[in-house]
């Protein structure tokens, strides 16, 4: 499992509102990708276009393509429930299921996609998906108590290890740590690392010190003015963007000059 996602001229729409302008970039597989910029500038927006999760939003519309491995998730016949198995997300909030035990959270997404699979299967890829999450020693004595029993960052774990039980190819997170103590941050960002080992991850974050440690390549994000749509100002490797960028707007940024 790693994907390439190719984003050829993308424009994003809330009804009549242009929100996000012209996005041309490459997501490489294996790879931490990391978006950052201003609030408003259109990062959360652009990330649900790479699992058709925008469009789910009432006016939600998008004009361009977005290739995974070369096929387009807008083409005709595409099925969305599919894309979304293909390209995982993780929110802001950790949200697992409340009235489910920690196993049935784990496995929510697999039955959401009407598998049918048998109970020591089922065990297994419990267990593999929270030992892929970081979580497993954590809570193999437990796992049929509930998921809202756990700490914040053991929820977002769970979470984690919810999208990978679908085997995913791509993990999109969006400011997954925001609600997170530093440590359970720690945690997250440690599990990123590893992720990038099997998976395509897409990470949009406000914390540009996380951006630094956890991404490979990082895409500056900005918007002229308010009403006006954002745009991908620049795109790079990490190190690049922080030490040194090709646009003035992005050393304004990342220096503090912002605004
Ligand atoms: N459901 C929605 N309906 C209409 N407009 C929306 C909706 N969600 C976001 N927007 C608008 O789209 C633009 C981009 O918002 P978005 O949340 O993607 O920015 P962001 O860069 O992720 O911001 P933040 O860092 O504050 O989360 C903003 O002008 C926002 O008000």
């Amino acid at each position: 499992m790693s994907t390439r996602i190719d984003v050829n001229d993308l424009d994003i729409f809330y009804g009549a509102f242009h929100a996000v302008q012209g996005v041309n970039m490459v997501i490489e597989p294996k790879s931490v990708t990391a978006f950052i910029g201003p609030s408003g500038c259109g990062k959360s927006t652009f990330l649900r276009t790479l699992n058709r999760m925008h469009e789910v939003i009432p006016g939600g519309r998008v004009q361009g393509e977005v290739l995974i491995d070369g096929k387009n998730l807008y083409g005709p016949g595409v099925d969305p429930v599919n894309v979304r198995r293909e390209v995982g997300m993780v929110f802001q909030r950790p949200n697992p299921f409340p009235t489910m035990s920690i196993k049935e959270n784990v496995l929510a997404g697999v039955k959401l996609n009407s598998k049918r699979i048998s109970s020591a299967a089922a065990d297994d890829l419990v267990e593999r998906s929270l030992r892929g999450a970081n979580l497993w020693t954590e809570v193999k004595d437990r796992l049929d108590k509930p998921g809202s029993g756990l700490s914040g960052g053991q929820q977002q774990r769970l979470c984690i290890a919810r999208a990978i039980a679908v085997q995913p190819e791509v993990i999109l997170m969006d400011e997954p740590c925001s609600a997170l103590d530093p440590i359970s941050t720690l945690a997250i960002e440690d599990l990123i690392n590893e992720l990038k080992s099997d998976y395509t991850v897409v990470i949009v974050t406000h914390n540009m010190q996380q951006a630094a440690r956890v991404s490979d390549r990082t895409g500056f994000f900005n918007l002229e003015a308010t009403g006006k749509p954002g745009r991908l100002v620049e795109m790079d490797e990490t190190s690049k963007i922080f030490n040194n960028p090709a646009q003035q707007a992005t050393e304004d940024y990342i220096s503090g000059r912002f605004g």
